[in-house]
């Protein structure tokens, strides 16, 4: 197909790669263009309401549970649709993107799912999205398997993980691809559309077969009315290809500070397809500092590594979220402990263990059904320690948490938390920005990076908190007061410190770390920005509005 070939609605603005065809398909993309058609507005809505929403708070308005929803968190009746086929026991799920070689370690990893991730590991380029694609439809017909350019053979067994595909959320547009909305302007698709779309029209039949089903995790939702319209597009879709109703099962990432405030909405929006909540602690707190950035030293958060997961405002967090899920008969899905093994490196390995024995421990404990991991060396440490609780059992459902009360107040509540800033959180923050997006620019969206594990959620969090310290005036330990110039010394340093090569894009995460840390505005997503103007060439910006 050449460039710019229209299917009904959706037009394709970049060079075909090697089997792309087989995924952009006439039929697949009048699929995309219907889903278009019938929720592009929508989204777009939900788009303007965050923006109102985000201007309400920064005017002073406090997060409340709503009262115009009290009576479903009141109606002790109702429960989600729960578990489908292959998804009862989630004990260890592995987390990571799609490209060939990690999709064959994930399907052989021995954990219960895969997520399989178009999100925050994911850098979007055109090559990502689409071989992303390509890859999970061989991995559903078991034809996924490959010679590496070393020569290593990746070949797939017998058993292997749930897939749950994660398509990018609702703030981000794939820019390879164009819908016409209904005043005829060409504009860029929704890439959560396309990210779910292309998998759907695909894979859901062939899925279904296998004897599991089209999953979904749903990132970064911030109200009840997202998740209606992840719902609607659901009931959409299998009425499109003849499924029953009901068959695609979502778990929701709470990994927003508004949306922990509706979770009993967001499952009832969802109940005739939901299986779970998902705690995503990383986008969590990048959430918490993003809403909270400006509202002075109160809500000013220390260095990186402080904010733990037993902090109260994220044990509120937690224990709500499992609270809320058991009451409804959806799991609990606890988060990523950024802690990664180094294989070449028992040191590094040992800590890493210990550090995600811990967390999983707490997480089990807390009633959690299942768990992310980051990597495969830690599937079994994270498996003992929810074997410990479950035993035989595929989850712990049955534990309600009666004793749980958490208040408004609570989740909000930072007074406990000493804002202690030190010259080497700041680089620290400086540093992780500047190599998590320079890997990004690459098209790596996940990456180890002082043995830990580095995503696009963490490195919204290194950004902010720059951001953050700035806008405040904030002094470090070390008697350093945190400016604009004081931040772009210690960039200009670690640039002088790294070992470059040609083919680094460096210059350009530079540029982006300024833009999305030192400048006054702060933009809501820093892919949103350096996608737009570094990770995409290759659109004919006259034939596309803005987004
Ligand atoms: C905030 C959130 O959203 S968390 C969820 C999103 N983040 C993620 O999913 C991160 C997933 N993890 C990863 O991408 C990787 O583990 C990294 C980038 C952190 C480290 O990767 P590497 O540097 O390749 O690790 P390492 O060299 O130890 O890998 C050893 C082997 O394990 C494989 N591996 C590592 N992590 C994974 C994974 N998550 N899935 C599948 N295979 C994996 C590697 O491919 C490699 O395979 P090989 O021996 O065939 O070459
Ligand atoms: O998506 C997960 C997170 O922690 O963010
Ligand atoms: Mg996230």
């Amino acid at each position: 197909m050449s460039p710019h070939t229209r299917s009904t609605a959706i037009t394709v603005h970049a060079e075909h790669g090697d089997r792309f065809d087989e995924i952009l398909t006439p039929e697949a993309l009048a699929f995309v263009a219907r889903l278009h058609d019938q929720f592009a507005g929508r989204r777009q809505e939900r788009l303007n309401d965050r923006m109102l929403q985000r201007k309400a708070i920064e005017n002073g308005r406090n997060l409340r549970f709503l009262p115009e929803t009290s009576a479903i968190r009141e109606n002790i009746e109702w429960r989600v649709a729960g578990a489908g086929p292959g998804l009862e026991d989630r004990r260890v799920e592995i987390t990571g993107p799609t490209d060939r070689k990690m999709t064959v370690n994930a399907l052989n990893s021995g954990a219960k799912a895969w997520l399989a991730d178009l999100e925050d590991a994911t850098s979007p380029t055109w090559e990502n999205v689409i071989g992303g694609q390509i890859n999970l439809f061989d991995a559903i017909r078991g034809q996924v398997d490959f010679t590496s350019d070393e020569g290593k053979e990746y070949r797939v067994g017998a058993q292997t993980p749930t897939i749950i595909l994660r398509p990018r959320g609702w703030h981000l547009v794939e820019k390879h691809l164009g819908y016409r909305d209904r005043a005829g302007h060409t504009r860029p698709a929704s890439a959560s559309l396309v990210d779910f779309g292309l998998y759907f029209f695909h894979n859901a039949k062939a899925l279904i077969a296998n004897g599991r089903g089209p999953y979904f995790y749903l990132p970064k939702l911030e109200n009840h009315l997202e998740a209606r319209l992840w719902d609607d597009i659901f009931t959409f879709s299998e009425n499109a290809l003849g499924i029953a109703r009901g068959t695609i099962r979502a778990t929701v990432l709470i990994e927003t500070i508004t949306a922990a405030f509706e979770m009993d909405e967001i499952l009832y929006e969802l109940r005739d397809h939901c299986a779970g909540l998902n705690a995503g602690r990383w986008d969590y707190i990048f959430s918490m500092i993003k809403t909270f950035r400006d509202r002075g030293r109160s809500y000013v958060f220390p260095d990186r590594d402080r904010i733990t997961m037993t902090v109260p405002f994220m044990r509120a967090y937690t224990e709500l979220l499992v609270q809320t899920c058991h009451k409804r008969g959806a799991h609990a899905i606890g988060g990523m402990s950024a802690f990664i093994p180094n294989r070449r490196d028992p040191e590094v390995t040992e800590r890493a263990l210990a550090k995600v024995a811990d967390d999983k421990r707490r997480e089990a404990g807390d009633g959690f059904d299942g768990t992310w991991v980051a990597h495969p060396d830690l599937i079994a440490t994270a498996r003992a320690e929810f074997d410990a609780v479950l035993g035989e059992a595929p989850n712990q459902l049955e534990r309600q948490r009666p004793e749980v009360h958490v208040t408004a107040a609570e989740l909000v509540d930072l007074s406990s938390l000493e804002p202690r800033v030190t010259d080497a959180g700041v680089r620290s923050n400086v540093s992780v920005a500047l190599r998590y997006i320079e890997s990004w620019l690459r098209g790596i969206g996940a990456a180890a990076i002082d043995n830990l594990m580095e995503d696009a959620a963490t490195a919204e969090i290194s950004r902010s908190q720059l951001w953050q310290w700035i806008h405040q005036g904030i002094v470090t330990e070390e008697g350093t007061r945190i400016t604009r110039a004081s931040v772009e010394n210690v960039l200009h340093d670690v640039m002088r410190g790294l070992d470059r090569s040609l083919a680094d894009r460096f210059d350009d995460a530079e540029n982006i770390v300024r833009l999305v840390a030192l400048e006054d505005d702060f933009p809501t997503f820093l892919t949103i920005p350096a996608y737009a103007h570094y990770l995409v060439d290759t659109v004919p910006a006259r034939e596309l509005a803005a987004a």
